[in-house]
């Protein structure tokens, strides 16, 4: 029967996934359109391997376990769901789906709406916002604000670094709606530190007064002002009748202690009141820098869009949140690993299935499904807050089911993890071991020569056949990875780690992309690039009109035309990619993100990978390694204590705090115990991974395994079932439909086709790039702009080239002309969007006299009627941008001279 609105909470390698994709067939199979259902994932990987699922799935549907738990779930009988098969498949593959990550579909939201972000719609994102560009806009805006002082007091009230204050303002920035409820409040300390002082005197008075009192004695209760007081360790005992105080101790000293110790405990609560008062100030500010950042550079990080969305939703109307929910039309929502999904996640996603399951409205036949695994919540780092699953089952009166036999692993391993676990974990129901799985093999390993046994391992079960494909490595850090990778390689053994194995790192889609670069930028180092990495003589590229086509046909055509696929399979898996582009801009500026792996067919090694990375895979063979370095001590200064998912309070991190103040004991210890949660389920991931074997490479100290208790031993028999050898498939060759590539209506089309040297267009770029990088237009800036040019192309330019550069530039800022065409704000490398088209303007000025100065630099006279043209083409756009006055330019910089050409 068909649940509505469902959950799955089970164990690892139980089947959610696989359940989430029967639930998505489900729902085809009964009607929904692909279009209507949301899927999502939290990594692109999961992401772009559910959609291939769901094609593998339907395209062997009569040989596949799921067919049976389809018809179930839609109460159909197999055969009928096998006669609409091929139907399904074609409506699938034909929809615009919507399986994505949340980060993604959020993404879309705010474009849908940036406008009330002050943003244009195509901004990029990043996973993080430029750290050193942040923090000096910062700085600037905490001046502006005269707020200095309050940074400095708070840096050196909790003897922080600015950047590690900027680390808190964050955590604040992110958390700002989960705070809002709390107030904190600035008062003085002087009063309490005072009135310690003054019962210190009461204290001393006794000492003084007994005759047994030892000079130690007389020395510990000496201190010359509060935080001397503060620093004692007797102030934190329970009792002084102990050490040197024995001889004198008296009830009453006790009582003084006490009236210390509450003295204490009320000056850090204020000090603490103080210090987030200070950082809610100046996070204000912080959430201004950012914003001016992310509108000046149109490049937002995932927490942005994510806040920006939450504040959008929550400004608008009810009727124009409807409109988004009847745009979006989402009729159905699925979510995979929601253990980590964090709350303001929730928050966003909340309204839209609130409506899906009160089945009334737009969405009266709606579905709400989630799986997750709470032991497997690992991001709590990120805002993941593991009551969440249990939180959102309770507040839209979801059933939850369980799956208690794992389909993933073998006997040996299943028990293993059962027997380590079910005394760790709360409520750890032990998994059920299928028939057909009775094999396996668990090694527990104690060496401290980590990496040499590594490699032993790792030969030992080459030479029993298994297939480095199939082996994987699970580490702590990306830096033990990278040693992992560099020890095993020095024995000659492949490896594949995540860079390698990114689908756009690989050669032909290197091709593609740098093909797809020339097409849009229409800078001739990328054609060069293209036919370089397709191995063939450079010839003319025909522009496109991107106007008249969609991404995915130029792809094909590109592939078609230059015969690039052979047996290929990262270019199918890079067309699937595309599609997910709504345009070219969309993909040139985002695919350095585009986490999408390599057809694994085609790349060989043996996996390197961090435990966080590997969750939701699966390998035949798994080694989970000990952490290479000491692990860093986590302590975080504010400790956030939640209940359930609600933020309660917070509290600074303070030393010796938990000995007179209970409350904050209580947090410490809650805090404490979050921890070791998140170090277990971490393990309780990497254990999980393995199919077939699965060994554990442990140090003797400071071990990462150590909550487990791991017995050193082995359990079953290490073997390898050899998988047959794969037959390559013959593959059949693609046929692409023709296209239509538009007229090549846009001036910029008629650019010239002649080649020019690659040494003459590095040359170019590298003089552009100097001019970008000069802040001001001065000799000065020129010499801070030429070391950064330097950096980024020194290695391919000519000593002479070099110098060049800089007596070019030199003479331009020597030029009275081009001084006064730039007085006022200067925008460089300014970007534009005109048309369809965007385009990067060299100098845009807004003059002091309110006019628009476009002004665009060439290095050489070459091709001076098609550069007229160009700058035509950008004074009309900035003109109908801007419905102001505009003058254009062509500054060219010569060897000898420095020209200027005003363009009518
Ligand atoms: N009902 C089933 N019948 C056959 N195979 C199954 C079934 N359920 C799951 N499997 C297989 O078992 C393996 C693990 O399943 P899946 O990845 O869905 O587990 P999971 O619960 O999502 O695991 P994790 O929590 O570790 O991500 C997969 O190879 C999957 O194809």
């Amino acid at each position: 029967m068909f649940i509505n609105n469902l959950a799955y909470e089970a164990s690892a390698g139980s089947g959610k996934t696989f359940m989430l994709v029967v639930r998505y067939l489900s729902l085809l199979f009964k009607g929904a359109e692909p279009s209507k259902v949301l899927a999502l994932t939290f990594t692109n990987k999961a992401a772009s391997e559910m959609s291939e699922r769901i094609i593998e799935t339907l395209e062997d549907l009569d040989s596949r376990t799921e067919l049976s738990e389809i018809a179930k779930e839609c109460g159909m009988d197999e055969d009928d769901i096998l006669a609409q098969r091929s139907k399904i498949l074609a409506e699938f593959l034909n929809a615009h789906t919507k399986i994505m990550t949340i980060d993604s579909f959020f993404t879309q939201i705010l474009r849908k709406f940036s406008l009330y972000a002050s943003l244009m719609p195509d901004f990029t994102t990043a996973n993080a916002q430029h750290e050193v560009k942040l923090m000096s806009r910062f700085l600037k805006e905490v001046s502006v604000a005269n707020k200095r002082s309050t940074l400095i007091n708070l840096s050196l009230e909790s003897s922080k670094r600015v950047s590690d204050i900027f680390a808190l303002l964050d955590d604040f920035y992110l958390k700002k709606e989960e705070l809002s409820h709390l107030k904190f409040n600035k008062t003085s300390t002087k009063e309490l530190e005072q009135e310690a002082m003054e019962v210190l005197g009461t204290l001393q008075s006794i000492i003084a007064n007994c005759k047994g009192a030892s000079p130690t004695l007389q020395k510990a209760v000496v201190a010359q002002n509060f935080d001397e007081l503060k620093a004692k360790t007797w102030v934190y005992k329970e009792s002084l009748n102990y050490w040197v105080f024995k001889k004198c101790f008296i009830p009453e000293m006790d009582m003084t202690l006490q009236k210390i110790q509450d003295a204490v405990k009320a000056q850090i609560k204020v000090k603490e009141q103080n210090f987030f008062s200070a950082l809610n100030e100046l996070v204000d500010i912080y959430k201004k820098a950012k914003k001016a950042l992310y509108i000046d550079e149109s490049e937002l990080s995932f927490s942005d869009v994510t806040l920006l969305v939450y504040e959008i939703l929550n400004r608008l109307d009810e009727s124009e949140f409807l409109y988004f929910r009847l745009d979006a039309t989402i009729e159905h929502m699925l979510l995979d690993e929601f253990q980590d999904t964090s709350v303001l996640q929730y928050e966003i996603l909340k309204p839209l299935i609130q409506e899906i399951t009160s089945g009334e409205g737009i969405c009266s036949e709606g579905s709400f499904f989630f799986v997750g695994d709470v032991k497997q919540s690992i991001y709590r780092f990120r805002g993941g807050v593991s009551a969440l699953f249990g939180e959102v089952v309770k507040e839209n009166r979801t059933e939850v089911k369980k799956l208690v036999t794992n389909y993933r692993s073998q006997k040996e391993v299943i028990e293993f993890v059962n027997s380590v676990f079910i005394n760790k974990m709360k409520d750890y129901t032990p998994q059920l071991v299928r028939k057909e799985a009775q094999g396996g093999y668990v090694e527990v390993i104690v060496n401290d020569e980590l990496l040499e046994e590594l490699a032993t391992q790792v030969k030992r079960l080459i030479t029993l056949g298994a297939d480095v494909n199939d082996i994987a490595i699970l580490c702590a850090t990306n830096s033990d990875g990278q040693a992992i990778k560099n020890a095993l390689e020095e024995e000659n053994i492949e490896v594949v780690t995540e860079t390698t194995t990114k689908l756009i790192n690989q050669r032909s889609v290197k091709a593609v992309l740098e093909y797809l670069k020339y097409l849009y930028f229409r800078e001739d180092i990328y054609k060069h690039n293209f036919f370089a990495l397709i191995d063939k003589d450079v010839s003319p590229i025909r522009y496109v009109d991107f106007s008249g086509v969609t991404l995915v046909d130029v792809v094909k055509k590109c592939i078609d035309e230059y015969k690039l696929f052979h047996d290929d399979f990262h270019l199918i898996r890079f067309l699937s990619a595309v599609a997910n582009y709504a345009d070219i801009e969309a993909l040139l500026f985002e695919y350095e993100r585009l986490d999408t792996s390599a057809a694994a067919a085609d790349i060989s090694g043996v996996r390197v990978l961090t435990v966080h990375k590997s969750k939701g895979l699966e390998y035949e063979h798994v080694i989970v390694m000990d952490r290479l370095k000491k692990a860093p001590a986590a302590r975080d200064a504010i400790i956030y204590n939640y209940d359930g998912i609600k933020l309660q309070n917070l509290y600074l991190r303070t030393k010796n705090r938990e000995l007179i103040d209970n409350d904050y004991a209580y947090a410490l210890a809650k805090e404490k115990e979050l921890m070791r949660d998140d170090s277990l389920n971490a393990l309780y991931v990497a254990f999980t991974r393995a199919r077939e074997n699965l060994i554990i490479i442990e140090k003797s100290k400071d071990s990462t395994f150590d909550l487990l208790d791991l017995q050193t031993g082995s359990f079953g028999e290490l073997r390898s079932t050899c998988k047959a050898k794969s037959v390559p498939q013959e593959h059949k060759k693609l046929s692409f439909e023709n296209i239509y590539y538009g007229t090549q209506s846009d001036l910029l089309a008629l650019e010239s086709q002649e080649q020019e040297d690659l040494q003459a267009i590095n040359f170019g770029i590298a003089l552009h790039y100097t001019l970008e990088m000069m802040h001001e237009f001065t000799q000065e800036a020129l010499q801070c702009a030429k070391n950064m040019m330097l950096n980024k192309y020194g290695f391919m330019l000519e000593e002479s080239e070099i110098d060049d550069i800089v007596q070019r530039i030199s003479r331009l800022v020597d030029s009275e002309e081009f001084l006064n065409l730039t007085q006022g704000t200067c925008y460089r490398e300014k970007a534009l969007r005109y048309k369809n088209n965007l385009r990067y303007l060299d100098l845009l000025v807004k003059k002091d006299d309110g006019k628009w100065c476009v002004i665009d630099y060439k290095s050489s006279l070459k091709y001076t009627q098609h550069h007229i043209k160009q700058v035509r083409y950008y004074i009309k756009a900035v003109q109908e941008i801007t419905d102001e006055a505009v003058e254009g330019y062509i500054c060219y910089i010569l060897e000898d001279a420095i020209k200027t050409v005003k363009v009518l």
